[in-house]
Parts: C-alpha cells; structure tokens; sequence
C-alpha cells in the first residue's frame, strides 16, 4: 500500500497556551444525578430509563425493531373548546410525509480507504454513505494522520486554521482540513505539538495510544463547538472516541451545547482503551474521586484505573454493538472483557446491530480490481477470477479448491485454527491462500515461518501483509472463506464471501452466528442456508465443518453451486442496518 506523506503538514511547534478563545473548564457539580447514562432530562419530560421501565423487556439487549416510537405531544387539560371546525377541503393527495433530514457527525479513528486497519473502517465507511442517501446530512471527524492514503482523497484545504485543544494546563493548536473521500464529506483534525499525535507511520502501536485519542475526542468536540455545528446525532466508534460523551456531558452541554445527542457503536470489546490517573490531568476532567467511581470510568479490573469504553457506554444515549449475539454474548456470556455489570447497568440502551457492506465497493458485478466480472447469472466466470489468483500467487492450475482466509493475524480470529486448517486443506486434496498481518512482531515471526516453510508447496501461499487489492482477488478467486474464530463482534469477511459466491466456513459466534447458516444442520430453509459452521473452538470442530466444504465441492458440485447462488442472493447491504440506525437516532432524540 503506498502511503504518501502529507503535502501540506506544517512542522510541529509545541505550541500550548492557556486560551482566550477556548471557554474555560466549568467546576464539575457536587453530585450527577443517577442517570449518568442521559445526564439530560429527556426532551418529554421522562428519561429513557423510565420509558423503558414503562414497557420493554429491560433482561434482553435491545430488540432494535421494538424500540419505543416518541408521543405524542400531551393536551393541555384548560385548553377552551376549539370554535367549530371549518367545513373540511376536498382531500388531496399529497405526498408521503418525508421524515426530516438529519445531521450526523461520526468521530472515528478509522475510514476506508484512507485510513483502515479494520472492519470500523468499512462500516464508518458504508453505513456514512448509506445515511446520505437516505436523506440526511453526514460529516465524518477523523485524525489527520501522516499515513493516511492522500491520493483518496478530493479537495484537500484547510478549513479552520486556529483551533485550540484544552490539554494539560494549557491547549494544543490544531488545523482542520476538509476533503472529499469517495463522495464523504470527512474533516481532519491535524494537532501542531512536540506529542506528534498522528504524524507517525502507523495509525495505531503507541505506548501513549490512549491519550493521543482522548486528545482527538476532544479535539472533535471542540471543533464542533468552535465552528459552530449543532448536529442531531455524534456517532462515535470504539474505545478511541468514547471519550467524546464524557466531555459532552461533563462540559459543553452546559456551555450551551445542549442538542446532540450521542450514539456509540462498540466494535470490539477486547480494547477498552484502560490507562491510570494521567488522563484527568490531561483532560481537565478533575476530581478523580467522581471519574474513579465505578460508576463512571473506574475500569471493573484494574483497582486504579480508567476504562474508556466504559465511560462511553454510562455517557453515551445509546449503545450498539455489531451484532444480536455478541450484544447477547457480552452481557450474559461473560464475553465483556469485564464490561458485563456495566452492560447490565445500562441494558435498556444497548442493543445489536449486523453491520452492512457496501455493496458499491464489494460486488464481483462491478469490482474494479477483478479481471473478470460476474453475477448470479455469469457465475462461471468467477473460474476467470480463480485462474487469475492463481497466476498471481503461482499457485498450481488444477481442479482443487481453494480455501482462504483474510484478516488481522489476532487471536481473536483463531489462529491455531488457521494454522491448522493450512495443513489438513492441503491435506484434504484443496489450495490454501491466507492474506493478513498482526502489529505484533512475534505472530508475524510465526507465520513467516509458517510461509518459508510452505514456500514450495504449489497449492498454497501466504501473504504477510495488508493488500487491500489482493484481498478483493482473493473473495473472487476462492471458493471458501474460513473465519474460525475464537470471539467475533460482527465479521465482514464472510459477509463479503457470501457476495462473491465464496462460501463462508465459520465458527458459530457473534456475528458469525447471526449470518452464516449450515448446509446441512441449520434450522432454516433449505434456499437461506449459505456456509459451513461448526461450534467448539477446538481441531475437530474446524475438521468438521472444512472437511464437509471441500468434500461437497469435490463429489457433489450441483449442491456446491446451489448453496453459492443462495450466498450470492444473501443481502447484507445496509439497507436494513441503515434504517436501525436511523431508528436509534429518532429514538434518543425524542427520548
Ligand atoms: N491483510 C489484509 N489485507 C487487506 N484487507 C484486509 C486484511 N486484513 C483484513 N482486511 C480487511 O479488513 C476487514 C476486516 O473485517 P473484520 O470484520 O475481520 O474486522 P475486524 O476484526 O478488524 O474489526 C472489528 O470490527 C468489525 C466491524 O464492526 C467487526 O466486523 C469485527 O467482528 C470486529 O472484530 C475486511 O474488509 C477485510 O477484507
């Protein structure tokens, strides 16, 4: 991936002074009332948590579909008689109430394609435009960072030259700069100090990662106030901006910013962004007695600590994480990380919500980085595509399978049964290709020598590395995707199979679960089954489910090719997604 260096990046000076402009820090009041969750009153005079205990079922995870419509404004009991009313006009047909536009910020640390470690990049990425075409009016905060792909992105400038970030004692200078990325309207926040928040190589991997995004929370906030954007919903993502409704809540509301209201979208529970006292004295966000409580960020496991998903999820409106069942998973299974009890606390604004994919960017009909276009109808020439990997990885030409996984070499994604699955696919008479690469330098060192090792076989390569082209190779020209994960939010790589006709092989949990459906064992019917699952995370279980795949592909190819039509018909656009989203946002506006 190339990455270019930023064109017009002033060098740092460390600049930091106390600033006129910048309002000062109010004293933080005696007590916050119970409801820390929505610190404001609701708008019709009950807090969600009162509507809530007036009707939904508060031991599930949102059932986002249930979700309470606002009511109707109450009659004012003295209100004299109306005169009597004037003989009604003939009826017109008028159009279809539109609902109203909204505004929507996200804050995000991640947006494909300019800068993705992972799947938040993507959904940032598709929901935004899914939310604009649906009407409403969408921006999207993020860093400027200096690794950032710049050649995607359009009309680059300046927009708002003398920003000051309360930081310490003093402020942080910043520049912000808008630019079009695919159509988005996206502003990046560029801090001018000796810190270099984001004028590194990478986009993540710091000793000091968890206050370079503190700083950027408030820089986005700040930046909203400064210029002045009232917008009806801040969407945040993950641990990285969490912050942003503690420091709506603790400070700008009562500077007058009193509209938006906030949702936060948990893509991973693993990182929580945990770091000690350092952060209130960074932040302004004083009397550490207040923070440290468990009630508010005081981390469940480490005594001393604060925990900043946890702050988003007590400050935050609403809370969502990427699935039904990971929301499931991490309230009652024990897969919180330690966030269970704060989950149970705030239950009745927490819910899952499948992520979408962007159908504009994956879809082997319109791909512009496969040699060889195709659909349900033109699905031979996905062969094209197969053919063409194999050139590409010199892989041998032969009537095999070929099994692939992509995806960060984390744990989480099961990595004993990825290198498991090379030997026994090989095994098993099919092709192995995997594509992915780990910040850590020792799962790296493993799978290089995984590779070396496997350097002659003919029917297998390993790419160590982030190639987002190869990647859109790869789901045309495999037959089957693996994702034989340890714990999954959500998944996009087995939703994106699913669109190329490439069947999923999954663990089933979390998203996984909620999306892919066993050829022969689920209880669904027989046209919305579209992969292989297995349920222990052990050899047998992955052995189970790829040992069925490849043989199905080699001794009933009929049955293989009507179980790649019913992915192919899978839709997991973000249509639906989109409009549980939208739902969400009427909800804890009108809440
Ligand atoms: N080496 C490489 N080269 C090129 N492309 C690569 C790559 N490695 C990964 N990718 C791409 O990055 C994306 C990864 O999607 P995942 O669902 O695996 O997300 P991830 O686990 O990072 O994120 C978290 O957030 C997402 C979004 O909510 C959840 O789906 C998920 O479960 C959760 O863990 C896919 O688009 C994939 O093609």
């Amino acid at each position: 991936m190339a990455k270019q260096p930023t064109g017009s990046k002033s060098k740092p000076s460390t600049r930091r002074r106390r600033s006129a402009a910048t309002p000062s820090v109010p004293a933080a009041p005696e007590r916050l009332s119970a409801s820390v969750a929505t610190p404001e009153p609701s708008r019709s005079g009950r807090s969600i948590r009162e509507r809530h205990a007036a009707g939904i079922d508060s031991d599930q995870p949102q059932r986002l579909d249930q979700l309470e419509q606002p009511e109707a404004a109450p009659e004012v009991a003295q209100t004299p008689a109306p005169p009597a009313p004037a003989p009604e006009p003939e009826p017109m047909s008028l159009p279809a109430p539109t609902r109203p536009e909204l505004f929507v910020v996200h804050v995000s640390p991640e947006l494909a394609t300019v800068a993705k470690v992972g799947g938040l990049a993507d959904v940032v990425f598709g929901l935004s435009r899914e939310l604009a075409i649906r009407g409403n009016h969408v921006e999207i905060v993020l860093p400027k960072y200096a690794s950032m792909r710049y050649d995607q992105i359009y009309g680059l400038h300046e927009v708002h030259r003398d920003l000051w970030v309360p930081w310490y004692d003093g402020s942080i200078h910043c520049s912000v700069y808008f630019g079009f990325v695919h159509d988005r309207k996206c502003f990046f926040i560029e801090p001018h100090s000796g810190d270099d928040f984001f004028d590194r190589p990478a986009i993540y991997g710091y000793p000091d990662d968890v206050l370079r995004y503190a700083f950027f929370s408030r820089a986005a906030i700040e930046f909203l106030w400064q210029s002045g954007k009232h917008p009806d919903v801040i969407h945040c993502h993950d641990w990285q901006t969490a912050l942003l409704p503690v420091y709506l809540y603790e400070f700008y509301q009562r500077l007058g910013m009193t509209h938006p209201r906030v949702c936060l979208t948990i893509h991973n529970f693993a990182h929580q962004g945990v770091v000690g006292g350092e952060l209130l004295r960074a932040t302004g966000l004083q009397h550490p007695e207040r923070f440290h409580h468990h009630d508010r960020l005081g981390d469940p496991r480490y005594p001393g600590m604060l925990n900043l998903l946890k702050g988003g999820i007590v400050y935050s409106n609403f809370v969502t994480t990427v699935s039904p069942r990971y929301a499931f998973e991490t309230k009652d299974q024990g897969q919180g990380f330690g966030l269970e009890g704060v989950l149970h606390a705030h239950q009745v604004k927490y819910g899952g919500v499948v992520n979408g994919i962007d159908y504009d960017v994956w879809n082997p009909e319109i791909d512009r980085h496969i040699p060889a276009r195709y659909g349900l109808e033109t699905i031979e020439t996905k062969y094209d595509d197969k053919r063409a990997l194999r050139q590409r990885l010199m892989l041998a030409d032969n009537e095999k399978a070929i099994v692939a996984f992509i995806g960060r070499l984390d744990p989480q994604k099961g990595l004993e049964l990825v290198r498991h699955a090379i030997f026994y696919t090989l095994e098993r008479g099919a092709q192995f290709v995997l594509l992915g690469s780990s910040p850590d330098p020792a799962i790296n060192a493993d799978f290089w020598g995984l590779k070396r090792m496997l350097n002659d076989s003919p029917d297998c390569h390993l790419e160590i590395g982030f190639d987002e082209e190869l990647a859109h190779l790869i789901y045309a020209g495999a037959d089957m995707m693996l994702v034989p994960s340890r714990f999954e939010p959500c998944g996009l790589t087995q939703m994106i199979a699913l669109r190329y006709g490439t069947i999923p092989v999954v663990r089933a949990t979390g998203g996984l679960a909620d999306t892919v459906f066993d050829k022969d064992h689920a209880a669904r019917p027989l046209h919305e089954r579209n992969g292989y699952v297995f349920n222990d995370y052990d050899l047998a279980g992955l052995e189970s489910a790829l040992g069925r795949a490849i043989a199905c592909y080699r001794d009933y190819p009929g049955d293989f090719r009507a179980l790649m039509h019913n992915a192919m018909r899978t839709d997991y656009s973000w249509n639906r997604p989109g409009q549980d989203y939208l739902n969400i946002y009427d909800y804890i506006r009108n809440g």
